[in-house]
């Protein structure tokens, strides 16, 4: 898809010759988006300046009027900017620092968007090559590459966790179990929580799907605040949560449970429900079980028929506290390839809660490591694994690299809430 957007080397050069600005301030503003993007812990890859010896991607949004607090967080932290720059620019900005732009820029598009990437590295050199003006710069190659843009749709699904915390008080004993814990998931990532017993990851599902207030800080979808204290969080049918425990009615048949949200809520005709419903059981080996009740199924096939159900409500999000939690091993690796596969074809947001270190990294995009209690990120791993994924990578030297730096992180907050736990109980 990128690659579709690149420039061609014979292009790059012509855009070599055909250019001769870029400002010494420009190239300021730039490295201070990087810098922004390291502080933030962004993925390594998707913004420039960040590296001096690696191509990375830079991107630019040609045209297309967006919504987007980044874009009023880059109007605030780069008031240098000239007064010739564009929304467009900025959020061309914006988009850098947020990583993965054809997902972000997407996310608050009214209309489709038109987006153009340029090898980082090269723009880089073309940068320190010329003297003026870096904004002309990006008109020029906006226009010069209108042939290489990339359309993107709108699309939805960002959460943005600012410096959240949670204090449970029930007999006036403060248990502090989330402290200014900060986390941004992009629109259609998938991103897995780990952390030993008890640090909180839990609580901040809760906060996300407006279950339970925040006591601190405060949660964004899509720009939306969704919880911050002082305010009765809002849950909706736009985070569907899939919880460990069977939550099918047990008196409706699979095929009845399935279609029964999107029909109730008149989002989808029973027709065209039913047509979903079915089209999404095939997909992972589960035709045929329409008309059973809940009982007469295995915990896998209620795993994938819970997970096929908050999708056919086309949520924002979907949260899923240790949905697999007790389910056997060879059941598990069934249920995750159809978890994978659903993905794959939806690209929701995900934001995945376990305790099974494999299974987080066989998943997600990103594993967030959090800190024993009061629970905030110790570690982000970002997971470079291609997709689609299969049973193989299991084995791969990159999977066992990964598994080994995810056991080692956990492992020392395992031990420190174990110690902590020790010392309350004593
Ligand atoms: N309603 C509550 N009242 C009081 N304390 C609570 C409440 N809910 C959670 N806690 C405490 O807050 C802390 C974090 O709990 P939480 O369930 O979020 O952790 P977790 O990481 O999801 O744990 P686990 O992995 O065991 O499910 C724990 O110490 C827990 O005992």
């Amino acid at each position: 898809m990128q690659e579709e957007a690149m420039l061609t080397h014979a292009e790059k050069l012509r855009l070599l010759r055909l250019n001769s600005f870029l400002s010494g301030a420009q190239l300021d503003l730039l490295s201070s988006v990087a810098e922004h993007a390291r502080e933030q812990d962004y993925p390594k890859n998707s913004f420039i300046f960040s590296r001096k010896d690696q191509a990375d991607d830079f991107y630019i949004l040609v045209e297309g009027q967006v919504g987007h607090p980044e874009v009023q967080a880059a109007e605030e932290q780069f008031s240098v900017m000239p007064q010739a720059s564009t929304a467009g620019q900025l959020f061309g900005f914006a988009a850098i620092v947020q990583g993965l732009p054809e997902r972000v820029i997407s996310a608050h598009c009214e209309k489709p968007t038109k987006v153009l990437a340029i090898d980082g590295q090269w723009f880089q050199n073309l940068c320190k090559a010329h003297a003026h003006g870096g904004s002309e710069l990006l008109y020029t190659l906006s226009r010069a590459y209108a042939g290489h843009e990339y359309k993107v749709a709108g699309s939805a699904g960002w959460i943005s966790i600012r410096n959240a915390g949670k204090v449970y008080d029930p007999f006036g004993k403060a248990v502090v179990a989330v402290e200014d814990c900060s986390i941004e998931i992009r629109p259609g990532e998938f991103v897995a929580i780990v952390g030993p017993s008890g640090c909180g990851k839990s609580t901040l599902l809760n906060g996300i799907a407006g279950f339970d207030s925040l006591t601190s800080g405060v949660i964004y979808l899509d720009g939306e605040v969704v919880n911050r204290p002082g305010s009765r969080p809002k849950p909706g049918p736009d985070r569907m949560v899939v919880f460990q425990n069977n939550a099918l009615f047990p008196w409706a048949t699979i095929m009845e449970n399935l279609i029964c949200g999107p029909v109730a809520q008149n989002r989808m005709s029973k027709v065209e429900a039913l047509d979903k419903a079915h089209a999404l059981l095939a997909k992972v080996g589960l035709s045929g079980i329409e008309n059973l009740y809940p009982s007469a199924v295995s915990g896998g096939m209620g795993r994938r028929v819970e997970i096929i159900r908050a999708l056919l409500n086309d949520p924002r999000v979907i949260l899923l506290d240790e949905p697999f939690r007790g389910v056997d091993a060879l059941t598990k690796s069934v249920t995750h390839n159809a978890l994978l596969e659903l993905y794959d074809l939806s690209r929701k947001t995900v934001m995945f809660i376990t305790h099974d270190l494999e299974e987080a990294i066989y998943l997600a995009d990103r594993v967030l490591v959090m800190a024993s209690r009061p629970g905030h990120i110790k570690q982000t791993i970002h997971i470079n694994l291609p997709r689609p994924r299969s049973n193989k990578i299991l084995t791969s030297p990159e999977f066992l690299r990964l598994k080994e730096e995810a056991i080692e992180a956990v492992h020392e907050e395992a031990l420190k809430a174990f110690v902590s736990g020790e010392r309350e109980f004593s």
